[in-house]
């Protein structure tokens, strides 16, 4: 960095026995000499600017890439609450935009500072031993720039805030065109969303120019005091040279210096507005790690013990919005348990509080007679195996997918759970079988294979309290009569809460629980459902009769 900055200043000082010494002398060796110095100035500074822009780079990169890392694992610890109100495209934007935004501005601000400090010192330093009059009159009007240049910090601030605002929505908009790729295509939304896109990149680009202009007006400011500069050491610089009281090797070499001195001035200037932009981003990275998780294991955890479950009173509700009203039922162990009831009646929201995904606003749930907010969490979770209405596949083959449910499972366990949840049937008549790839979000498979190897995976995870919230929604009549065969194995002997539509689908349940409005409205078995004649024996009788749709 000093090599790099000190070179010029060196430079700009032969530039003075080259006029005044060897060209009036006209001493061709001498010229060797100078030229030979002069190249070797810049061989090295071009090494060591080669040297310290590698590490200053590396070192940036390393500690951007271990910011994400760190953000990231910081995101997977927050609630689920935290991501249903920010757009997963927010989220994206603040790991890589906001953290390259930060790279890019230390290592510009590291190597600014270092390099231009020294280049500007030396510059300085040449200017001052060759005339310290004229050094004054060139530089005046530098301080003239301090208030500019602190009014413009917070119209840099404002301004690149509210460009890294509107990069986040674009890139929250982009997110949700891709997954919304098939009813944009069905809709024929194709040129809509494309408009809604050109209409917010406009905002994008007017914010982003705006935060632009602020960095660019200080090199501006810089410039006009460099010309002002120029133009009154030549006025007095010449005077004195005509006068004969001056060289020309003296001028030139004082010139040189002055037109070398305002590149890296005009980058110190930048400097300030830079750190205002990169403030911007750390700004909302320390909002995202500054976020913390209300879910929390307790300080002192009781270990899980697979048994009954009861949620006794419980109430929960979503922004003041009632969903569970004192909600009491008792799933017993190692039985079945079905729950079943209109859109919207809480049924999902069960699972969600089982699961401590979101916890109740009041009332108590107990595994085994221990309330859940007291277990260890971890053990919690690992203790239940959940197959969702929504099947969360990634990107890798089916056989990962279902290694999922178990990461240290053999290959035979995964195959056996594949087998089991009717898996194979159609991975075995692909070329590649369970080593398929099944696409970005499992779009490789039909709905129904997504929701096989669902199913797998909660077979392989083995847990003793099993979770399905439609588990076969999406399966054709034979397949469904295959899974339906294969939850039966899976349920017995674990505690099972089934969410259903089809009333067909759990009538062997062991207890039917009947929600509504989020209360339990009835309950009991098939049977004596049925006897009782009420809600449920009305259901019945119109979804057997194909009169109403499944619940
Ligand atoms: N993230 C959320 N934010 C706000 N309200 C929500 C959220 N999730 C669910 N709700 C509301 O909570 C209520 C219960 O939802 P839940 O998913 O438990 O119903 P459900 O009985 O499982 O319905 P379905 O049978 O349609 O799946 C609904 O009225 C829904 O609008």
């Amino acid at each position: 960095m000093s090599v790099e900055g000190a070179a010029l200043g060196a430079f700009a000082y032969l530039i003075q026995p080259l006029f005044d010494d060897l060209f009036s002398a006209g001493s061709m060796s001498g010229v060797g000499w100078v030229a030979l110095a002069i190249s070797g100035v810049f061989v090295l500074r071009a090494v060591a600017g080669f040297g310290q822009r590698l590490i200053v780079v590396a070192v940036g990169l390393k500690v951007t890439t271990g910011l994400q890392s760190r953000l990231v694992g910081h995101l997977l610890s927050l609630d689920l609450g935290y991501f249903r109100d920010t757009p997963p495209g927010a989220l994206i934007e603040r790991v890589r935009g906001d953290t390259l935004a930060l790279q890019g501005l230390a290592s510009n601000v590291v190597m600014s500072l270092g390099r231009d400090t020294i280049t500007f010192v030396s510059l300085l330093t040449v200017m001052f031993v060759n005339d310290w009059r004229w050094t004054l009159l060139a530089l005046i009007g530098l301080p003239l720039l301090v208030l500019p240049v602190v009014a413009l910090q917070r119209y840099i601030r404002t301004t690149t805030t509210a460009s890294r605002e509107a990069a986040a929505r674009l890139s929250g908009q982009l997110d949700e065109m891709f997954h919304g790729i098939q009813s944009i295509k069905l809709n024929r939304l194709e040129r809509h969303e494309t408009d809604r896109f050109g209409a917010e990149v406009g905002h994008f680009l007017k914010q982003a120019i705006r935060a632009q202009r602020g960095m660019a007006a200080n090199p501006a400011m810089i410039d006009i005091i460099a010309a002002a500069g120029f133009v009154a050491v030549l006025y007095y610089g010449g005077a004195q040279i005509i006068a004969g009281e001056k060289t020309v090797g003296q001028f030139m070499s004082f010139f040189t210096a002055l037109a070398l001195i305002f590149d890296p001035l005009r980058r110190l200037s930048n400097i300030a507005g830079q750190l205002q932009a990169g403030l911007a981003s750390l700004e909302r990275l320390y909002e995202v790690l500054e976020a913390r998780p209300t879910i929390l294991p307790p300080a002192n955890p009781r270990p899980v013990v697979p048994g009954e479950i009861r949620f006794e009173d419980v109430e929960f509700g979503y922004e003041g919005t009632p969903v569970l009203r004192g909600l009491s039922f008792t799933a017993e162990a190692e039985r079945t348990t079905a729950i079943v009831g209109p859109s919207g009646a809480g049924k999902t929201t069960v699972f969600g509080l089982l699961t401590r995904l979101v916890d109740p606003a009041g009332g108590r749930i107990t595994l085994a007679g221990t309330e859940i907010g007291a277990l260890d969490l971890d053990g919690l979770r690992d203790a239940i195996a959940v197959v969702g209405q929504e099947t969360a596949l990634f990107d890798t083959t089916i056989a990962g997918n279902i290694r999922l449910g178990r990461l240290d499972a053999t290959p035979e366990e995964v195959r056996a759970a594949a087998e089991a949840a009717s898996v194979l049937e159609f991975a075995d008549a692909l070329p590649l079988g369970l080593d398929t790839p099944v696409g970005p979000r499992g779009s490789a498979l039909s709905g129904g294979q997504r929701q096989r190897v669902a199913i797998a995976r909660a077979m392989l995870k083995a847990a003793p309290i099993l979770l399905l919230d439609e588990p076969t929604s999406a399966l054709d009549a034979r397949s469904e009569q295959l899974v339906q065969e294969a939850l039966k194995r899976l349920s017995a002997g674990r505690t099972t809460l089934v969410i259903a539509h089809r009333l067909s689908t759990i009538r062997d349940a062991d207890r039917i629980l009947v929600l509504d409005k989020g209360r339990v409205i009835e309950q009991g078995s098939h049977a004596e459902l049925m006897a009782a004649n009420g809600a449920y024996a009305r259901l019945e009788a119109l979804q057997s009769a194909g009169v109403l749709p499944p619940l």
